[in-house]
């Protein structure tokens, strides 16, 4: 099966329904209530993309996998990495003795399935236009081509778009000199990143603006951390996440708060807002992104959902004391974990709670987390997001409340 989604636009609908049949059918042990069904944009809803570059004599384009195999894909990822590492050393038609080895040690390898991306109608428009744009501007100059083997697109509905090129090789003042020109030919913020390198030229973050119940909230989202991909689905969650909040009132605990996208949305409902989450680089974005929207009673602190669990345990405790665990009545918690789910003992926590909001990228994990929960909780609301069209995936959402 094709991991590379397909974009059928006029079969939307259709593949929408589908996909949300099936998905409806995973929560028929939990007596659930009829399912709210959130369409993406047909087209043009990722608003990032990543991308190997596959150098052919003079020429280059940008590829993908395409496996549904996870670790084939890895494994695939390492061997196109060494290839054209190997390949894009240019003009050099000898190889070294170590190249060679590469060579034979790869063909015992599964054959490796790359597809030409000339155009990738699920991405961003701003990402299509700069696709072309990018490979036109560098074809033709070494330094900036010169084992360039990823390169990745951030952009925003705002059309403020960030390129990342990753080499294999180190960057020196001369590439700086010409990727400052491409920075201005294009219109663009690039970054250039090689082994121990990162040269952030201009910014490292883009500036999102969604809408949330009529009201614009701005967001900094920064270059190789977590964002959610589908801009108008994130929309839709956090509106859905407001209101299905309204009017709960107390504190608001989040669990892998990222960079501060549902603690933003969700402050005006609650008295305050405790974010949580371990990439440092989040939390620094998740601070600045409440303070540019006044979300003035929230606050976003660095600890894993693991920590999080034992300081709550023992709020007297030196993580308890600094994160004020004394002050908050939790009312409600809103949990949004990696594909893995909660672990056992933030399933365990998360129990605890009179209101629970589990947004989930993974529902094989959320139905597994809601054979526990539901003992406690009822199922009260639940949330098909459209977040990958044309793919099996499907983001969830559920509001639990504790039974009476
Ligand atoms: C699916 S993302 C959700 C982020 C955020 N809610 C959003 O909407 O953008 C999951 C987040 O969990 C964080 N994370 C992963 N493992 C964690 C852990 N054990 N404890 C706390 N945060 C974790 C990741 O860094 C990531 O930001």
């Amino acid at each position: 099966m094709s991991r590379l989604p397909v974009v059928e636009a006029e079969r939307y609908s259709e593949l929408l329904h589908a996909k949300a049949e099936a998905l409806a059918s995973c929560f028929t042990p939990f007596d659930p209530p009829e399912m709210e069904i959130f369409p993406s944009p047909p087209m043009h809803y990722r608003m990032r993309a990543e991308f190997r570059v596959w150098h052919e004599g003079d020429d280059l384009y940008y590829v993908m996998f395409d496996t549904d195999d996870e670790a084939l894909a890895a494994q695939q990822a390492a061997q196109v990495e060494a290839e054209a590492s190997a390949a894009s050393a240019e003009g050099s038609q000898v190889q070294s003795a170590q190249g060679k080895k590469k060579k034979k040690r790869n063909k015992t390898r599964k054959p490796v399935k790359t597809v030409r991306m000339d155009d990738y109608p699920v991405a961003s428009e701003r990402i299509n236009a700069l696709m072309p744009a990018l490979l036109d501007a560098i074809r033709d100059v070494p330094p900036l081509r010169h084992k360039l083997f990823q390169v990745e697109f951030l952009t925003t509905l705002t059309g403020e778009a960030l390129i990342s090129l990753i080499y294999h090789r180190p960057l020196d003042e001369q590439w700086e000199t010409l990727a400052r020109q491409l920075q201005v030919d294009l219109g663009v913020s690039i970054i250039g990143r090689s082994r121990k390198q990162r040269l952030v030229l201009d910014r490292e973050f883009v500036f999102e603006r969604l809408t949330v119940d009529g009201q614009t909230l701005t967001y900094k989202q920064v270059e190789n951390s977590f964002t959610q991909p589908n801009a108008r689905i994130c929309e839709s969650m956090l509106s859905w996440a407001r209101e299905v909040t309204q009017g709960i009132g107390g504190d608001l605990v989040e669990l892998y708060c990222g960079a501060g996208n549902f603690t933003v949305a969700l402050a005006p409902n609650f008295r305050r807002v405790l974010g949580t989450e371990i990439s440092r680089t989040s939390v620094a974005a998740g601070r600045f992104n409440v303070e540019i929207n006044r979300a003035h009673n929230a606050q976003v602190e660095r600890l894993s959902a693991e920590e999080f669990s034992q300081a709550l345990a023992n709020p007297q405790s030196p993580y308890g004391q600094r994160l004020g665990l004394a002050d908050y009545t939790f009312s409600t918690v809103l949990v949004d974990p990696p594909r893995a789910g909660l672990d056992p003992d933030t399933l365990k926590q998360v129990a605890e709670y009179d209101h629970i909001v589990y947004i989930s990228c993974n529902p094989q994990t959320l139905v597994e987390n809601l054979a526990t929960l539901t003992q406690t909780h009822r199922l009260e609301r639940l949330a098909f997001f459209d977040q990958f069209p044309y793919t099996d995936h499907a983001e969830a959402g559920v509001l639990l409340v504790r039974r009476a």
